[in-house]
């Protein structure tokens, strides 16, 4: 794991650009496309417009990008919490991404079970199972690998996607991609589900303000019990990055 300190949200977001201006390119010198997941919420603003700048936007032959979500609040697309509407807003509307290169998460004629199906079966064109039985010779619907970047926020409480602390969804390994009702919220939530990210080549969180700083020191120094800190069951295959703004870093020991 690697934990990069900002000072603050800008210059976090010029740090994570820059990894990922770099992971695109490394990775794009050995495969066709590339596979990125974005997130939702408020932190990865200011990284999607700096990627859309113009002295970011010709860094990356987004032609080759193919662009997913890490988790969907189910609400309309045009309503301002879906964050596949932030993303178009602050980003894809700005750079030559190709719109069938664009897969968002279905919230409209569609029941959130339906479009959680649907998006694993996108998800299943584009990366391979293991094909390992169990005894009863059922598949194992294991990944191998996913994604070559998932970008993740965390929120004060310590989820992460839609796995929010004490729901069941945090364990689950059977699928892919999760639908849920969250009370909380009164709203529905389809999400990855935490063996999809874990299989994948790179994880960056972006975490940033002081009301991060309890959870991010419980999730980086505490004991282990994602049930409470869902963050912590993100611990994937290939790099794991932090990047964390002083304020988010403040009561970090390590720091
Ligand atoms: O609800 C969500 O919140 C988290 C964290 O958002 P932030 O506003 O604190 O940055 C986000 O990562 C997730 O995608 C989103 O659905």
């Amino acid at each position: 794991m690697q934990l990069h300190i900002a000072k603050d949200t800008t210059d976090l977001s010029t740090q994570a650009a820059d990894l990922i201006v770099e992971h695109i390119n490394d990775t794009l010198q050995k495969q066709p496309r590339f596979t990125l997941a974005l997130s939702g919420g408020s932190t990865p603003k200011a990284l999607h417009e700096l990627l859309a700048s113009a002295a970011y936007k010709n860094k990356i032959n987004w032609s080759k990008v193919h662009v997913f979500w890490g988790d969907e609040r189910f609400v309309p697309f045009n309503d301002a919490r879906n964050n596949a509407k932030m993303a178009f807003e602050t980003l894809l509307d700005k750079v030559p991404v190709l719109r069938e290169h664009i897969h968002i998460m279905q919230t409209e004629n569609i029941t959130p079970d339906e479009s959680a199906q649907a998006y694993e079966k996108i998800l299943h064109n584009y990366f391979p199972l293991v094909h390992t039985h169990h005894n009863d010779d059922v598949p194992d619907n294991t990944p191998h690998t996913t994604f070559d970047l998932i970008i993740l926020g965390m929120g004060d409480d310590g989820h992460t996607l839609s796995l929010f602390p004490g729901k069941p969804v945090i364990h689950v390994v059977d699928k892919w991609v999760n639908a849920f009702y969250l009370d909380e919220q009164a709203m529905y939530r389809v999400t990855l589900t935490h063996p999809v990210a874990n299989h994948a080549a790179c994880v960056m969180f972006l975490v940033s303000g002081i009301n991060k700083a309890k959870a991010l020191k419980e999730v980086l120094e505490g004991p282990y019990n994602p049930n409470v800190y869902p963050s912590q069951i993100i611990k994937p295959k290939g790099e794991l990055h932090w990047f964390v703004d002083e304020a988010a870093a403040s009561s970090l020991t390590q720091e």
